[in-house]
């Protein structure tokens, strides 16, 4: 890949999972962000052991050469929460901003089954139209707000949400406005479908509606037991679903090949929530950014 077009970040998740706190608590702030920056990656996004004073963070972030790319923001359009979500966007926005980030990763969690303990691939709430125009109203008016300060506004579409499936995600890109982007994770395509093409395809798709990648790799065995035992997404989680990239049953050269010929220009991040009681944070950074160096040549 061309060097120049793309920048490597790598999320907390993997040393402290907001969603599970539970997993990780022992490993502190401070060490999460020296052990990113000891694996060869300059962005991170945000987790909720970062200092939320900006002049705070941006000190010790610099000592580190790490650099804010994005941070997940929850929306609830499809709930009827518009003017809460608004409300707490714009906030969330201005701190990403004072930042330096140039992305909003949103995911719409109306009726999410995400964090609950509902068989993930059984449960997941399914959007009718009016749910839809709710969700496309939202979105185009958070672009809005987003480019206000010169930023896009991205959907992570995301297991156990509205928006999960290649259709679904058809779906959301034709009722948006073209300026309200895509957030492409690989690993919650994969995990959905259970192929490799289906989740090139979304990406070869929206590659010019793509403003921001994760780089999550699934364990197949994992997901075959969480389909046969009817496990939500958390209980996969910790049974080990995602890895890095190169540690699981993801070919990831197709998608750098993909976003190189499209001159793609963002950040790529390495996500991979597992329990780092068994994945170690730094030992598993350290094998994520040397396959990207492998097969990405960056
Ligand atoms: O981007 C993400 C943020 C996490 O909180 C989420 O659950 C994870 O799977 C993800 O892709
Ligand atoms: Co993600």
């Amino acid at each position: 890949m061309k060097a120049e077009n793309v920048k490597l970040g790598i999320a907390p998740i993997g040393w402290t999972n907001d969603d599970l706190p539970e997993i990780g608590k022992e490993n502190t702030f401070e060490q999460c962000v020296s052990e990113m920056a000891l694996a060869g990656f300059t962005g991170s996004e945000v987790g909720s052991k970062y200092p939320r004073d900006t002049q705070i963070l941006k000190q010790k972030l610099a000592l580190r050469g790490i650099q804010i790319c994005n941070a997940w923001f929850s929306t609830f359009f499809v709930d009827g929460k518009k003017e809460q979500t608004i409300k707490d966007f714009i906030a969330h926005r201005d701190f990403l901003y004072e930042m330096g980030a140039k992305v909003i990763g949103c995911s719409e969690q109306s009726r999410s089954i995400q964090g609950q303990k509902k068989a993930i691939f059984k449960e997941k709430p399914i959007f009718n139209e009016q749910d839809w125009a709710l969700l496309a109203e939202g979105y185009n008016e958070l672009a809005k707000l987003a480019a206000e300060k010169g930023m896009k506004v991205c959907l992570h579409h995301h297991m156990g949400t509205g928006i999960q499936t290649p259709a679904e995600i058809d779906k959301y890109m034709d009722i948006v406005n073209d300026d309200v982007y895509l957030l492409f994770d690989s690993g919650h395509l994969y995990y959905s479908e259970g192929s490799q093409q289906a989740m090139l395809d979304v990406l070869a798709k929206y590659i010019d509606r793509i403003c921001h990648v994760h780089l999550k790799d699934v364990r197949d065995e994992v997901v075959a037991e969480v389909k046969a035992n009817g496990l939500s997404f958390l209980e996969g989680v910790v049974k080990g679903t995602f890895t890095v990239p190169g540690d699981g049953v993801i070919d990831f050269k197709p998608i750098f090949e993909i976003l190189d010929k499209h001159n793609y220009k963002g950040w790529m991040v390495v996500e991979a929530e597992q329990d780092p009681a068994l994945a170690n944070p730094l030992e598993y950074a350290i094998k994520g950014r040397q396959y990207i160096r492998d097969v990405a040549g960056i």
